[in-house]
């Protein structure tokens, strides 16, 4: 069920449409490759100093549109993990109000050691997808008051895992969530979130 929803709201509504160019969900992939194979190189004097020329040249290239929040694409595009490249990626598969079911694959980038994801990127995949889903199916807009991560077992990188996230209860302003990762039958990761919906005027 890639891309995202469209009826996912933006931030406070302020943004107007962007277009998104034709080949630029692929520059996204190409730049989270990029971060995997930084990690994973261990290049000599040379390949640093033609690696290093390349990325001055692709920041050049890159600073010509620098725009401000509202205006820029990552962060709320329809393409998989919104354009955001620091991001671990979820691919929905399916998806109700009240459960959602996908995949991740933590890149070679999110490497802890040995084999392991890093402790702190899966609060970030967290934080991103409850963020998401607490905001789907119409919800008004909440932020995250908490976010609690049980590591049961090690979660490997370069493998696909499924995702599930359930929306759990609603009670006045707070919205509670929970999910979990699971390396085929293995239970990796639990989380839970608290989500509060923002007091009208709250920025
Ligand atoms: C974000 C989504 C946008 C849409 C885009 C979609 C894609 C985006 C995907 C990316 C998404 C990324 C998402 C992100 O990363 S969002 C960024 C990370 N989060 C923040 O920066 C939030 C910072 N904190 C705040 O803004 C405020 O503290 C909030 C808004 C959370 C509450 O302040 P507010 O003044 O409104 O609340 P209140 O004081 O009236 O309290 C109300 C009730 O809540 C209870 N309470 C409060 N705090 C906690 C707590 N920590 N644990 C347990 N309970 C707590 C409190 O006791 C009370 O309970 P009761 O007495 O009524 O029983």
């Amino acid at each position: 069920m890639d891309p995202l929803p469209t009826h996912i709201p933006n931030w406070w509504d302020k943004p107007a449409p962007v277009t998104i160019p034709d080949g630029y969900a692929d520059f996204v992939e190409q730049f989270r490759t990029l971060q995997d194979a930084m990690t994973a190189a261990a290049p000599d004097a040379e390949q640093t100093r033609t690696a290093s020329r390349l990325v001055a040249e692709l920041i050049e290239v890159l600073k010509q549109s620098e725009t401000d929040e509202w205006s820029q694409l990552s962060g709320r595009l329809p393409v998989p993990g919104r354009g955001q490249t620091l991001i671990p990626v979820v691919h929905i598969n399916s998806e109700t109000e009240h459960e959602s079911r996908g995949t991740v694959r933590f890149g070679r980038q999110f490497l802890g050691g040995n084999g392991a994801a890093h402790g702190g990127a899966i609060p970030l995949m967290f934080d991103d997808a409850f963020g998401r889903f607490a905001n789907a199916h119409g919800r008004a807009i909440a932020r995250t008051a908490n976010l609690h991560i049980d590591y049961r077992s090690v979660t490997p990188i370069d493998t696909d895992l499924t995702v599930t996230l359930r929306f759990d209860r609603e009670e006045g302003r707070k919205r509670y969530v929970t999910g979990e990762i699971r390396d085929g039958d293995r239970l990796c990761v639990e989380a839970s979130g608290l989500f509060i919906v923002l007091k009208p005027g709250a920025a």
